[in-house]
């Protein structure tokens, strides 16, 4: 199956005003004629199918935004192919636009001084949208994402929760294919936060919306998409599932026993110790497939184990190991 997005080798270089310092730099730098060449994607390529939902991960500046805007047809790539639903986006961007959505968290596509639902009805008539697919597509969003008591209201006067849930409402009214959303939950308190996930997994799972995002929230990740792309420094680092992202990194799963009399050192050859309070033991476990039974039959009936608690790593656990090690990998290269 040909992939709906198809990138090949793509780089995007900025060319910036060199900066000076100081006060006098910063006359020279309003006046100066010097560049220098910024690279914010470097040779990235990756293949997207149909109704995939993918995170695009990445420390600030490491080129997530850019790559989203290439793939929306807003910036050009210096170099390599890039394809979305066959198209090349920057060169047909208005055949493009009608077939993605777009959300950048920063950025509104609302009319501010309008009320909600003259921006939607603006929407339905720039994107000709079937008048009963446009209504049967508002109610059914609006009623998702709890969005109707505020129809009539300014947008100005939504809340950010708000706004966010309407900046997503209005992306999809036209049935597009696939979904950009740059940090779509930035800044939303948790219960907004949840709202705008469980909806767009839902849209991923019943629609078939390919769903490419970026967060710097992981929890976005963990609810919405099973598969990362991460960069790093411009460069595709990680490309693939979460759970072979936790394969990668060996078992980060730790091991907490507590016993009701201190019984010295316990050592066990399927974990770790890491810190030893007496009482309380932590362990991190070396395999992947070493179970609560192994670890028990090791600690032995004799000691007076108290309780056992074993701890799955969370997204964020998975996601700072994996740069730390590559941070720790690169420094030591030499
Ligand atoms: N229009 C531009 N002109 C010059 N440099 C740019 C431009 N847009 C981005 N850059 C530079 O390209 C690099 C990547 O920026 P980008 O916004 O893609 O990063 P990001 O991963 O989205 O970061 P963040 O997580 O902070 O949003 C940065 O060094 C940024 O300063």
């Amino acid at each position: 199956m040909t992939p709906l997005i198809e990138a090949r080798g793509v780089s995007k270089r900025f060319r910036q005003h060199k900066r000076f310092p100081g006060l006098l730099g910063a006359f020279k730098t309003l006046v100066t004629t010097e560049y220098t060449e910024v690279t914010a994607v470097n040779d990235i390529s990756f293949d997207i199918a149909a109704g995939e939902a993918v995170g695009y991960l990445g420390p600030n500046g490491a080129g997530k935004s850019t790559m989203i805007k290439m793939m929306t047809g807003i910036l050009v790539p210096s170099d390599g192919t890039l394809s979305v639903l066959g198209r090349t986006p920057h060169l047909e961007r208005m055949a493009n636009a009608r077939q993605i959505g777009v959300v950048f968290g920063q950025r509104s596509q609302l009319w501010w001084d309008l009320p909600l639902i003259d921006s939607f009805t603006l929407h339905q008539r720039i994107y000709d949208i079937p008048l009963t697919r446009y209504q049967d597509n508002l109610k059914r969003f609006s009623e998702l994402l709890d969005l109707k008591p505020f129809l009539d209201r300014a947008v100005r006067q939504l809340s950010l929760g708000q706004r966010m849930r309407a900046e997503i409402v209005m992306s999809l009214l036209h049935d597009p294919k696939i979904l950009f959303l740059d940090e779509p939950t930035i800044g939303l308190d948790v219960v907004a936060k949840d709202a705008v996930r469980r909806f767009l997994a839902e849209i991923n799972r019943e629609r078939g919306v390919t769903i490419i995002l970026t967060t710097h929230d992981l929890q976005d990740i963990e609810t919405i998409c099973p598969r990362l792309i991460m960069v790093d420094h411009a460069k595709l680092i990680f490309d693939g599932q979460l759970g072979k992202l936790r394969s990668a990194l060996g078992s980060a799963r730790r091991l907490t026993l507590e016993f009701a009399t201190d019984p010295g050192p316990v050592v066990l050859s399927t974990a770790t110790l890491t810190n030893d309070d007496g009482l309380i033991k932590h362990y991190l476990l070396e395999r992947e497939e070493v179970s609560l039974v192994q670890i028990l039959s090791e600690v032995g009936s004799t000691r007076d184990l108290k309780d056992v608690a074993l701890h799955e790593p969370n997204i964020e656990e998975v996601i700072r190991t994996f740069y730390q090690r590559r941070n720790t990998a690169s420094a030591t290269t030499p």
